[in-house]
């Protein structure tokens, strides 16, 4: 679903990404981790063209949109979270999520403005898918009430819940468990199990790595813009590169024991 081939970004002189492939099939989650600043976020932004990339290919379903704009990437099934929620707390929590399903409404503004039987159609459509995905991420409660009267984690769903209700192919989760209790976390997990179940191509930039080694199939290691490792979670979290990359060269046996616990974090051991 989503092929990304020796792609390369630069700020001026800095290479925010440098050389990064990976592919993500349909049904798949696959992670991308790494230190701050390693370039996860920038990647993101490439692919969901919100920036454009100094070199290197991506692919959606087969499509080359490399340098596309957002909106057309959107179209072809591309829909995101944010590592900074982005929720319109001034609207209810279902206009937040109809507001996913305008992509593919295709409303006509004389059909708006003159309040048509289509337009009345299309909007109980709206509404029906949305309140759909409102079941699906488990948010209960007053659906009228503003996004912004809602705890933090539940704000995340109505998030996550819009960028369902764009019909994605692909889904970008931008660090989804940021700020998440325990047990947020743990509905989070089943949540992203659910979405992949539903045939969704899901690529995840987490910094839990109980998270990312519990629910990736495969994970990818950026450090400095450059891929380090890319493979299932058993192989990645005994990786010396990725131990080094999370600690830096000079650490001592007690830090590299305690990266190792941290990159290994899911095993329960
Ligand atoms: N708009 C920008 N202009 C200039 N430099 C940028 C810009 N965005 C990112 N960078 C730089 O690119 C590099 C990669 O940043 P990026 O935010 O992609 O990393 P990240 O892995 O997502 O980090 P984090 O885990 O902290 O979110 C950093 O050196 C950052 O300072």
């Amino acid at each position: 679903m989503l092929e990304v081939e020796d792609l390369r970004l630069s700020f001026g002189g800095v290479l925010a990404v440098d050389g990064l492939s990976f592919g993500v099939g349909a049904g798949e989650i696959v992670s991308v981790i790494g230190p701050n600043g390693a370039g996860k976020t920038s990647a993101f932004n490439c692919v969901t063209g919100f920036y454009k990339p100094t070199a290197g290919r991506i692919r959606i379903d087969g499509a080359d949109v490399t340098g596309r704009r957002p909106s057309l990437i959107a179209a072809r099934g591309v829909s995101r979270t944010f590592q900074n929620l982005r929720v319109f707390g001034e609207m209810s929590v279902l206009d937040n999520v109809r507001a996913g399903t305008h992509l593919w409404l295709r409303q006509r503004v004389v059909d708006a403005l003159l309040h048509t039987p289509r337009y009345r159609r299309s909007e109980r459509e709206g509404t029906e898918e949305a309140n759909k995905w409102l079941d699906f991420v488990g948010l209960r409660g007053d659906r009228a009430g503003l996004v912004r009267n809602l705890p933090y984690g539940e704000q995340r769903r109505v998030e996550i819940a819009r960028a369902l209700a764009r019909r994605p192919k692909l889904l970008l989760l931008d660090e989804p468990a940021a700020g998440l209790n325990h047990g947020e976390k743990a509905e989070l997990l089943d949540l992203i199990r659910r979405i992949r179940d539903l045939g969704i191509a899901i690529a995840l930039i987490e910094h839990d790595m109980g998270l990312v080694m519990e629910v990736s199939d495969r994970v990818v290691v950026l450090n400095f813009g450059r891929e380090i490792a890319d493979g299932p979670p058993e192989q990645v979290r005994g990786d010396p590169a990725v131990i080094e990359a999370y600690l830096g060269r000079d650490a001592d046996e007690a830090e590299v024991e305690a990266a190792r616990e941290e990159v290994g974090g899911a095993r329960g051991e």
